[in-house]
């Protein structure tokens, strides 16, 4: 037989194997392009904070996001990295009922973010990774004092959450804030609250706990840029749809805190 009439014989099992291997080849990129398409939520609820190092595998904010002066935060055993689902999940977010995005924490937001908290139980202290981008801006190139108003309103508020036992189970009744330093576009400081003290006493047959709170938003070489005396007031039933999402608790795990919204 003629070599050319042989060659498509010989051929056609190498091409078969060839376009086999190519085939399982984009296959595994594909996947594991999937695979490594932030936000993950499955993952979020199963690795240990010190996995939770980049966008690769772990929140919309991580570790290597972070500039080099705020990195510690995610790596310090003391701190609890908080993972609300809401905050993380839009899909989720949208099917529990929100409306929209939240004012500080949503991922695609351009004006302030809080783009990491981290709770310490033991200290009753809530910092967080804060930027403050183009959306916040009032005087040329630098932020609106309700940027870091907000900002300050959101820890009053969450602060008592998590030292109270349920997500959303309070409300941030006063929010007095020191502007102290203007803030420009672009950057990124570290907030810092804590609890002072909780006085609780009998509201209609119920406790009713006040919990005082003071914070600072600080730079890297330490300047305060803001402060806030602020009270939180626990519980208060501020929404009105009662359904398990206002029904969840916290879990916390490997030096995560996360919301039992995450198996809902
Ligand atoms: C919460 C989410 C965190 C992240 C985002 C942050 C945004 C939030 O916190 S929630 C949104 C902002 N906050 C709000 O919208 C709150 C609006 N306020 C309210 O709806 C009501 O004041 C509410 C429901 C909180 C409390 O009302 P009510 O249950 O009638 O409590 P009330 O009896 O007035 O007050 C209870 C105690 O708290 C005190 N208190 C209430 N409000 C204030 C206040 N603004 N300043 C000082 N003390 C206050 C009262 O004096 C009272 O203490 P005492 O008995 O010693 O006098």
């Amino acid at each position: 037989m003629h070599p050319c009439v042989r060659l498509p014989l010989v051929a056609s099992p190498v091409a078969f194997a060839t376009g086999i291997a190519l085939g399982s080849f984009v296959t595994l990129l594909l996947t594991h392009k999937r695979l490594r398409r932030p936000p993950y939520p499955a993952s979020l609820l199963r690795l240990r904070k010190a996995e939770l190092t980049g966008s690769a595998r772990g929140a919309y904010f991580n570790a290597e996001d972070a500039p080099e002066w705020l990195r510690g935060l995610f790596f310090d055993p003391a701190l609890q990295r908080v993972l609300l689902r809401e905050w993380e999940d839009a899909a989720w977010r949208r099917r529990a009922g929100w409306l929209g995005t939240d004012l500080i924490h949503n991922p695609e937001g351009n004006g302030v973010q809080v783009v990491a908290y981290f709770w310490d139980a033991a200290a009753l202290t809530l910092t967080g990774v804060v930027k403050f981008g183009p959306a916040a801006e009032s005087h040329r190139g630098l932020c609106h004092g309700g940027a870091m108003t907000s900002l300050m309103d959101d820890l009053c508020g969450h602060i008592c959450f998590f030292s109270s036992g349920t997500p959303w189970c309070g409300a941030t009744v006063q929010v007095n804030c020191k502007l102290m330093k203007p803030v420009r576009v672009g950057d990124v400081h570290k907030l810092v609250g804590r609890i002072d003290r909780q006085e609780t006493k009998e509201k209609g047959g119920k406790p009713l706990t006040k919990v005082f709170i003071s914070a600072e938003l600080v730079g890297e070489r330490g300047e305060v840029f803001a402060s806030l005396e602020g009270l939180s007031i626990v519980p208060v039933v501020m929404s009105t749809i009662d359904d398990a999402v206002s029904k969840r608790s916290w879990i916390s795990s490997d030096g995560v805190l996360r919301d039992s919204g995450w198996l809902l």
